[in-house]
Protein backbone atom coordinates (compact mmCIF):
# COMPACT_ATOMS: atom_id res chain seq x y z
CA UNK A 1 0.00 0.00 0.00
CA UNK A 2 1.27 3.66 -1.08
CA UNK A 3 0.12 6.63 1.01
CA UNK A 4 1.04 10.36 -0.10
CA UNK A 5 2.51 12.08 2.27
CA UNK A 6 1.77 16.00 3.00
CA UNK A 7 5.38 17.40 3.74
CA UNK A 8 4.88 18.81 7.73
CA UNK A 9 4.01 22.29 7.79
CA UNK A 10 6.54 22.56 10.47
CA UNK A 11 10.44 21.15 10.76
CA UNK A 12 12.48 20.74 13.55
CA UNK A 13 15.70 18.82 12.67
CA UNK A 14 18.51 18.88 15.56
CA UNK A 15 17.86 21.35 17.29
CA UNK A 16 19.86 22.80 20.08
CA UNK A 17 20.13 25.64 22.49
CA UNK A 18 22.65 26.58 24.30
CA UNK A 19 22.52 30.53 25.85
CA UNK A 20 25.13 32.97 25.92
CA UNK A 21 26.60 31.89 29.59
CA UNK A 22 26.85 28.32 28.85
CA UNK A 23 23.38 27.73 29.53
CA UNK A 24 21.83 24.45 27.46
CA UNK A 25 18.06 24.98 27.61
CA UNK A 26 17.26 22.39 24.51
CA UNK A 27 19.29 19.43 23.70
CA UNK A 28 19.01 17.88 20.10
CA UNK A 29 14.69 18.17 19.29
CA UNK A 30 13.52 16.94 16.29
CA UNK A 31 9.56 16.90 15.61
CA UNK A 32 7.41 17.86 12.37
CA UNK A 33 3.78 19.21 12.77
CA UNK A 34 1.36 17.66 10.19
CA UNK A 35 -1.20 20.95 8.74
CA UNK A 36 -4.31 21.23 10.56
CA UNK A 37 -3.34 18.98 13.79
CA UNK A 38 -3.51 20.86 17.09
CA UNK A 39 -0.46 20.01 18.70
CA UNK A 40 0.51 20.70 22.83
CA UNK A 41 3.71 20.94 23.80
CA UNK A 42 3.27 20.09 28.05
CA UNK A 43 6.01 20.55 30.38
CA UNK A 44 6.79 22.00 33.75
CA UNK A 45 8.37 25.39 34.48
CA UNK A 46 11.92 25.69 32.99
CA UNK A 47 11.29 23.00 30.29
CA UNK A 48 12.71 24.96 27.08
CA UNK A 49 8.69 25.62 25.08
CA UNK A 50 9.03 29.20 25.30
CA UNK A 51 13.04 29.00 23.97
CA UNK A 52 11.69 26.09 21.08
CA UNK A 53 8.72 28.97 19.81
CA UNK A 54 10.98 31.65 20.00
CA UNK A 55 13.55 29.65 17.95
CA UNK A 56 10.73 28.79 15.70
CA UNK A 57 9.45 32.07 15.39
CA UNK A 58 13.45 33.73 14.85
CA UNK A 59 13.15 35.29 17.90
CA UNK A 60 16.32 33.76 19.61
CA UNK A 61 19.26 31.98 17.36
CA UNK A 62 19.52 28.34 17.16
CA UNK A 63 22.61 27.02 18.17
CA UNK A 64 22.53 23.58 16.05
CA UNK A 65 19.99 22.28 13.61
CA UNK A 66 17.19 23.55 11.72
CA UNK A 67 13.88 24.81 11.42
CA UNK A 68 11.39 25.31 8.49
CA UNK A 69 8.19 26.78 8.32
CA UNK A 70 6.76 25.44 4.95
CA UNK A 71 9.34 24.85 3.74
CA UNK A 72 11.23 28.24 4.63
CA UNK A 73 14.36 28.16 6.66
CA UNK A 74 13.97 30.60 9.64
CA UNK A 75 17.47 31.56 9.23
CA UNK A 76 17.97 31.73 5.83
CA UNK A 77 14.46 32.86 4.69
CA UNK A 78 13.49 34.58 8.02
CA UNK A 79 11.00 37.10 6.30
CA UNK A 80 8.77 34.14 4.49
CA UNK A 81 8.99 31.45 7.39
CA UNK A 82 7.72 34.26 9.99
CA UNK A 83 5.23 35.83 7.62
CA UNK A 84 3.54 31.85 7.85
CA UNK A 85 3.45 32.48 11.83
CA UNK A 86 0.92 34.23 14.13
CA UNK A 87 2.38 34.22 17.64
CA UNK A 88 -0.15 35.02 20.37
CA UNK A 89 1.41 36.41 23.21
CA UNK A 90 -0.23 36.13 27.12
CA UNK A 91 -0.98 39.81 27.45
CA UNK A 92 -2.23 42.83 25.15
CA UNK A 93 0.02 45.75 24.65
CA UNK A 94 -1.24 47.23 22.27
CA UNK A 95 -2.94 50.81 22.85
CA UNK A 96 -5.91 50.44 25.39
CA UNK A 97 -7.62 53.41 23.62
CA UNK A 98 -7.33 52.07 20.00
CA UNK A 99 -10.62 49.90 18.57
CA UNK A 100 -10.87 45.99 18.04
CA UNK A 101 -11.16 46.81 14.17
CA UNK A 102 -7.93 48.64 13.91
CA UNK A 103 -6.02 47.06 16.29
CA UNK A 104 -6.55 44.14 13.94
CA UNK A 105 -5.97 45.82 10.58
CA UNK A 106 -3.40 46.87 11.91
CA UNK A 107 -1.54 44.09 12.61
CA UNK A 108 -2.14 42.12 8.84
CA UNK A 109 -0.13 45.40 7.85
CA UNK A 110 3.02 44.97 10.04
CA UNK A 111 3.45 41.83 8.10
CA UNK A 112 3.47 43.79 4.54
CA UNK A 113 -0.32 42.70 4.00
CA UNK A 114 -2.23 44.83 1.88
CA UNK A 115 -5.56 45.90 3.54
CA UNK A 116 -8.04 43.30 2.91
CA UNK A 117 -11.32 44.13 5.16
CA UNK A 118 -13.04 41.01 4.35
CA UNK A 119 -10.45 39.30 6.25
CA UNK A 120 -10.20 41.07 9.08
CA UNK A 121 -14.31 40.54 8.81
CA UNK A 122 -14.09 37.00 9.27
CA UNK A 123 -11.46 37.03 11.48
CA UNK A 124 -13.51 39.12 13.88
CA UNK A 125 -16.65 37.56 12.86
CA UNK A 126 -14.94 34.20 13.56
CA UNK A 127 -13.51 34.94 17.11
CA UNK A 128 -17.42 36.50 17.72
CA UNK A 129 -15.53 40.11 17.94
CA UNK A 130 -17.87 41.24 15.09
CA UNK A 131 -19.91 43.21 17.31
CA UNK A 132 -17.47 44.35 19.42
CA UNK A 133 -15.32 46.07 16.58
CA UNK A 134 -15.66 49.52 17.49
CA UNK A 135 -15.29 49.08 21.09
CA UNK A 136 -11.96 50.27 22.73
CA UNK A 137 -9.85 47.76 23.88
CA UNK A 138 -10.11 48.64 27.57
CA UNK A 139 -13.52 48.26 27.28
CA UNK A 140 -13.46 44.18 26.95
CA UNK A 141 -13.62 41.83 29.10
CA UNK A 142 -10.80 39.61 29.98
CA UNK A 143 -11.96 37.04 27.17
CA UNK A 144 -12.54 39.53 24.65
CA UNK A 145 -9.35 40.68 25.02
CA UNK A 146 -7.80 36.90 25.08
CA UNK A 147 -9.43 36.91 21.76
CA UNK A 148 -8.46 40.37 20.29
CA UNK A 149 -4.55 38.68 20.75
CA UNK A 150 -5.69 35.67 18.79
CA UNK A 151 -7.07 37.73 16.32
CA UNK A 152 -4.27 40.12 15.82
CA UNK A 153 -1.97 36.77 15.16
CA UNK A 154 -4.55 35.74 12.53
CA UNK A 155 -5.03 38.78 10.63
CA UNK A 156 -1.75 38.56 8.20
CA UNK A 157 -3.37 34.88 7.51
CA UNK A 158 -0.53 32.62 8.92
CA UNK A 159 -0.62 28.72 8.98
CA UNK A 160 0.56 28.16 12.09
CA UNK A 161 -0.46 29.68 15.20
CA UNK A 162 1.25 29.69 18.53
CA UNK A 163 -0.44 29.90 21.72
CA UNK A 164 1.96 30.47 24.51
CA UNK A 165 0.37 29.73 27.48
CA UNK A 166 -3.08 30.74 26.21
CA UNK A 167 -5.00 30.03 29.96
CA UNK A 168 -2.23 31.54 32.31
CA UNK A 169 -3.60 32.93 34.99
CA UNK A 170 -7.23 32.89 33.40
CA UNK A 171 -9.94 31.34 35.54
CA UNK A 172 -11.69 28.30 35.08
CA UNK A 173 -15.09 29.68 32.89
CA UNK A 174 -12.18 31.63 30.83
CA UNK A 175 -10.23 28.68 30.60
CA UNK A 176 -12.93 26.92 29.45
CA UNK A 177 -13.78 29.59 26.85
CA UNK A 178 -10.21 29.50 25.21
CA UNK A 179 -10.85 25.80 24.90
CA UNK A 180 -14.04 26.21 23.13
CA UNK A 181 -11.95 28.94 20.68
CA UNK A 182 -9.40 26.65 20.24
CA UNK A 183 -12.11 23.90 18.96
CA UNK A 184 -13.50 26.73 16.69
CA UNK A 185 -10.13 27.28 15.52
CA UNK A 186 -9.76 23.77 14.17
CA UNK A 187 -12.66 24.04 11.54
CA UNK A 188 -10.40 27.02 9.93
CA UNK A 189 -7.97 24.65 9.04
CA UNK A 190 -4.97 26.62 10.72
CA UNK A 191 -2.45 24.93 12.59
CA UNK A 192 -2.41 25.22 15.88
CA UNK A 193 0.62 24.68 18.62
CA UNK A 194 0.32 25.44 22.17
CA UNK A 195 2.30 25.67 25.27
CA UNK A 196 0.90 24.93 28.69
CA UNK A 197 1.74 23.11 31.86
CA UNK A 198 -1.88 22.12 32.64
CA UNK A 199 -2.07 18.14 31.59
CA UNK A 200 -5.95 18.86 31.21
CA UNK A 201 -5.61 21.56 28.84
CA UNK A 202 -3.84 19.06 26.57
CA UNK A 203 -5.76 16.49 27.24
CA UNK A 204 -8.98 18.94 26.16
CA UNK A 205 -7.67 20.35 23.25
CA UNK A 206 -4.86 19.04 21.26
CA UNK A 207 -4.86 16.41 19.25
CA UNK A 208 -0.82 15.02 19.48
CA UNK A 209 1.16 16.18 22.93
CA UNK A 210 4.82 16.63 23.28
CA UNK A 211 6.44 15.98 26.83
CA UNK A 212 9.54 18.66 26.77
CA UNK A 213 11.24 18.10 30.23
CA UNK A 214 14.76 19.67 31.17
CA UNK A 215 15.14 20.65 27.08
CA UNK A 216 14.51 17.29 25.53
CA UNK A 217 11.26 16.33 24.18
CA UNK A 218 11.21 13.15 25.77
CA UNK A 219 7.36 11.72 24.15
CA UNK A 220 5.47 12.81 20.95
CA UNK A 221 2.55 10.94 20.64
CA UNK A 222 -0.76 11.01 19.92
CA UNK A 223 -3.45 11.81 22.50
CA UNK A 224 -5.64 8.90 22.25
CA UNK A 225 -2.68 6.72 21.65
CA UNK A 226 -1.20 8.08 24.49
CA UNK A 227 -4.13 7.37 27.12
CA UNK A 228 -4.13 4.15 25.45
CA UNK A 229 -0.53 3.12 25.16
CA UNK A 230 0.76 4.20 28.85
CA UNK A 231 -2.96 4.31 30.58
CA UNK A 232 -3.99 1.48 33.08
CA UNK A 233 -7.41 0.78 34.19
CA UNK A 234 -9.07 0.04 37.05
CA UNK A 235 -12.03 -1.97 37.90
CA UNK A 236 -13.26 -1.11 41.28
CA UNK A 237 -15.75 -3.64 42.72
CA UNK A 238 -18.15 -1.89 45.92
CA UNK A 239 -18.53 -5.16 48.00
CA UNK A 240 -22.03 -6.66 49.58
CA UNK A 241 -20.19 -7.43 52.46
CA UNK A 242 -16.96 -6.30 53.46
CA UNK A 243 -13.78 -8.36 53.61
CA UNK A 244 -10.99 -9.20 55.75
CA UNK A 245 -8.47 -10.58 53.03
CA UNK A 246 -7.91 -10.89 50.15
CA UNK A 247 -9.06 -14.36 49.40
CA UNK A 248 -6.32 -16.66 48.38
CA UNK A 249 -6.81 -18.19 45.35
CA UNK A 250 -7.16 -14.58 44.11
CA UNK A 251 -3.42 -14.01 44.69
CA UNK A 252 -2.75 -14.20 40.60
CA UNK A 253 -4.71 -10.87 39.96
CA UNK A 254 -3.60 -7.46 40.62
CA UNK A 255 -5.96 -6.51 44.08
CA UNK A 256 -6.27 -4.09 45.70
CA UNK A 257 -8.56 -3.91 49.19
CA UNK A 258 -9.74 -0.54 50.31
CA UNK A 259 -8.83 -0.04 54.02
CA UNK A 260 -12.48 -0.62 55.25
CA UNK A 261 -12.88 -3.95 53.23
CA UNK A 262 -15.58 -2.71 50.88
CA UNK A 263 -14.20 -2.23 47.68
CA UNK A 264 -11.90 -4.50 45.53
CA UNK A 265 -9.26 -2.54 42.71
CA UNK A 266 -8.28 -4.23 39.89
CA UNK A 267 -5.28 -3.21 37.88
CA UNK A 268 -4.77 -4.09 34.45
CA UNK A 269 -3.66 -2.72 31.49
CA UNK A 270 -5.53 -1.77 28.54
CA UNK A 271 -3.12 -3.13 25.79
CA UNK A 272 -3.08 -6.61 27.22
CA UNK A 273 -4.84 -9.10 24.87
CA UNK A 274 -6.75 -10.73 27.88
CA UNK A 275 -7.55 -8.42 30.61
CA UNK A 276 -8.20 -10.73 33.07
CA UNK A 277 -11.48 -9.56 33.73
CA UNK A 278 -14.03 -12.63 32.64
CA UNK A 279 -11.31 -15.12 34.77
CA UNK A 280 -11.64 -12.32 37.92
CA UNK A 281 -14.98 -12.25 37.58
CA UNK A 282 -15.76 -15.97 37.47
CA UNK A 283 -13.33 -16.47 40.50
CA UNK A 284 -15.07 -13.89 42.65
CA UNK A 285 -18.39 -16.25 42.08
CA UNK A 286 -16.91 -19.02 42.43
CA UNK A 287 -15.09 -17.45 46.42
CA UNK A 288 -18.71 -16.47 47.46
CA UNK A 289 -17.56 -12.77 46.64
CA UNK A 290 -20.59 -10.44 46.13
CA UNK A 291 -20.54 -7.24 44.89
CA UNK A 292 -23.36 -4.32 44.14
CA UNK A 293 -21.46 -2.11 41.92
CA UNK A 294 -18.59 -1.44 39.66
CA UNK A 295 -16.75 1.29 37.98
CA UNK A 296 -13.33 1.59 35.95
CA UNK A 297 -11.10 4.58 35.96
CA UNK A 298 -8.48 5.57 32.99
CA UNK A 299 -5.45 6.80 34.24
CA UNK A 300 -5.47 10.60 33.06
CA UNK A 301 -2.79 12.45 31.38
CA UNK A 302 -1.75 13.85 34.52
CA UNK A 303 -0.62 10.54 36.10
CA UNK A 304 1.34 9.48 32.73
CA UNK A 305 2.75 12.86 33.02
CA UNK A 306 3.74 12.55 36.72
CA UNK A 307 5.68 9.05 36.15
CA UNK A 308 6.83 10.19 32.80
CA UNK A 309 8.52 13.27 34.09
CA UNK A 310 9.70 11.31 37.19
CA UNK A 311 11.58 8.72 34.84
CA UNK A 312 13.61 11.24 33.63
CA UNK A 313 14.97 12.17 36.66
N1 LIG B 1 18.09 34.40 27.80
C1 LIG B 1 18.40 33.37 28.57
N2 LIG B 1 19.64 33.19 29.03
C2 LIG B 1 19.97 32.13 29.81
N3 LIG B 1 19.11 31.15 30.16
C3 LIG B 1 17.84 31.26 29.73
C4 LIG B 1 17.42 32.37 28.91
N4 LIG B 1 16.10 32.19 28.64
C5 LIG B 1 15.72 31.05 29.24
N5 LIG B 1 16.76 30.49 29.90
C6 LIG B 1 16.74 29.23 30.65
O1 LIG B 1 16.39 28.17 29.77
C7 LIG B 1 15.53 27.22 30.42
C8 LIG B 1 14.25 27.04 29.62
O2 LIG B 1 13.49 28.24 29.68
P1 LIG B 1 12.12 28.42 28.91
O3 LIG B 1 11.63 29.80 29.17
O4 LIG B 1 12.29 28.00 27.50
O5 LIG B 1 11.20 27.36 29.67
P2 LIG B 1 9.63 27.16 29.62
O6 LIG B 1 9.41 25.70 29.42
O7 LIG B 1 9.03 28.07 28.62
O8 LIG B 1 9.20 27.55 31.08
P3 LIG B 1 7.90 28.35 31.60
O9 LIG B 1 6.82 27.36 31.50
O10 LIG B 1 8.27 28.68 33.00
O11 LIG B 1 7.72 29.54 30.70
C9 LIG B 1 15.30 27.77 31.83
O12 LIG B 1 16.17 27.11 32.71
C10 LIG B 1 15.66 29.23 31.71
O13 LIG B 1 16.16 29.73 32.92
Amino acid sequence: MSSVQTPPILSIQGVSKTYEGGFQALHTVDLDIKKGEIFALLGPNGAGKTTLISLICGLARLSEGTITVDGHDVVKDYRAARAKIGLVPQELTTDAFETVHNTVSFSRGLFGKPKDPAVVERVLKSLTLWEKRDSQLRQLSGGMKRRVLIAKALAHEPDILFLDEPTAGVDVSLRREMWAVVGDLRKTGVTVILTTHYIEEAEMMADRIGVIAGGKLILVEDKAELMQKLGHKELTLVLQEPLTTIPPALSEFDLALSEDGQSLTYSYDTRAERTGIGSLMRLLAENGVRFKDIATKQSTLEEIFVGLVEETR
